[in-house]
């Protein structure tokens, strides 16, 4: 070890002239491994960690070969769609403003983010650390449940079953129950979206981006979870909870079960859509709020209302009145034993309330492959 920094010493001298040639520090430290020295990797070589029993396919080299495509720029930083030349495809979330200054630091964190591990929860595959770049990889799913819903566009309105829509709904509050007991049961996601929940290749439904908020200063947080998801309290607590995190769920169950527009919407649009819910009698609930098309596509009779009351309970806005999200998965577990009143027809609407491709066209193959098979 000493003699690495002693090689680190000299690269590092104040003269130019003192400094060593690129061939001359690769022969010190050639010299040092061949005399059996420390195991030390090649510090030329960018070096990919995997998360341990994930299969190393690829390497970093591998990765800076591949294809990559922009698939946006969230609070994080950069995210890519890469294929590798092996076929597989990958996501590489290229990291900014990270608060974990040092390897020792980042490496804990992902090794804690590691320890989370849950059929529900994304899998971070391998990761990067270095001076320039921190680097996370993630397997590539094929559609965000957002994308489900509103199409890459987010103009469109997608209608699930309700075997579906319960399937995705129970799988997101298991993992995200998951990570609330973390870290001593304090652990926060802190971004709970749409957009942040995806359908794996073995079709399980799991959140993406866990842990990723503790690598970060909260002021760099102040803009999540995206207006729309965010609990009213963020506003003046400035920092997220597990109450915020089950209103920013509670949102997702409103998307979920077609609630119009709420992507679109801000956070005080959401809060003031909630009163107006609350204003209305209960039994008017789910035709005034879901919709009538849509009610009689889930067919669900008072499943629905209850499903609308469980996502309202989640959106209270005094965070004490939310229920913990061990809760919601007791409640939603219950619900799922509910069966819808009759077998929902495809006959019944072929087309929602706007024209709008629905389950029967469009993204058909995505959800006749995927979504019927979801598994729990
Ligand atoms: N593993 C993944 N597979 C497929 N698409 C992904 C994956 N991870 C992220 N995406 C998609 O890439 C886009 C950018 O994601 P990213 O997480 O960087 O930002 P975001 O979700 O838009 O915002 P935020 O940073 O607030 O979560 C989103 O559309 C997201 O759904």
């Amino acid at each position: 070890m000493v003699e690495m920094l002693q090689i680190e010493i000299k690269c590092m001298a104040k003269s130019i002239k003192k400094r060593p040639l690129m061939s001359e520090v690769v022969n010190m430290l050639e010299d040092i491994i061949r005399r059996g020295g420390p195991a030390i990797r090649n510090p030329f070589r960018k070096e990919l960690e995997f998360a341990p029993f994930a299969n190393r396919t690829f390497d970093f080299e591998d990765m800076s070969r591949a294809t990559a495509e922009v698939l946006g720029r969230g609070t994080f930083g950069y995210c890519y769609r890469s294929i590798l030349l092996n076929g597989k495809v990958i996501v590489v979330k290229r990291l900014r403003g990270v608060t974990a200054g040092n390897m020792q630091e980042f490496r804990q964190h992902m090794a804690f983010i590691w320890r989370i591990w849950h059929r529900n929860v994304a899998l971070l595959r391998a990761y990067h650390f270095s001076r320039d770049d921190k680097i996370l990889v993630y397997d590539y799913y094929q559609d965000s449940i957002f994308a489900l819903l509103h199409g890459t566009t987010g103009t469109h309105r997608m209608l699930l079953n309700w075997e579906t829509l319960l399937k995705i709904a129970m799988g997101a509050a298991r993992g995200i129950a998951h990570i609330h007991e973390q870290d001593g049961g304090k652990l926060v996601h802190g971004n709970i979206k749409s957009s942040n929940i995806f359908v794996n290749e073995k079709k399980y439904v799991t959140v993406s981006d866990v842990g990723l908020a503790k690598l970060f200063d909260p002021s760099t947080l102040l803009s999540t979870p995206t207006p729309g998801y965010r609990a009213p309290e963020i506003g003046k607590t400035r920092k997220v909870s597990q109450a915020s995190d089950v209103y920013s769920f509670g949102v997702v169950l409103l998307e979920l079960l077609g609630v119009p527009s709420l992507h679109t919407t801000g956070a005080g649009a959401i809060i003031s859509l909630v009163e107006w819910i609350k204003s209305l009698p209960r039994d008017e609930w789910t035709t005034e709020v879901v919709g009538v098309e849509h009610l009689r596509y889930l067919n669900a009779g008072e499943a629905s209302v209850q499903l609308l009351q469980i996502a309202m309970d989640c959106v209270a806005v005094a965070p004490k009145r939310r229920p913990r999200m061990a809760i919601v998965v007791k409640m939603l577990e219950e619900m799922s034993c509910i069966k819808p009143s009759n077998e929902s027809s495809s006959e019944d609407i072929s087309e929602d309330t706007r024209g709008q491709p629905s389950i029967e066209s469009g993204l058909e193959d995505i959800l006749d492959g995927l979504l019927p098979r979801l598994t729990l």
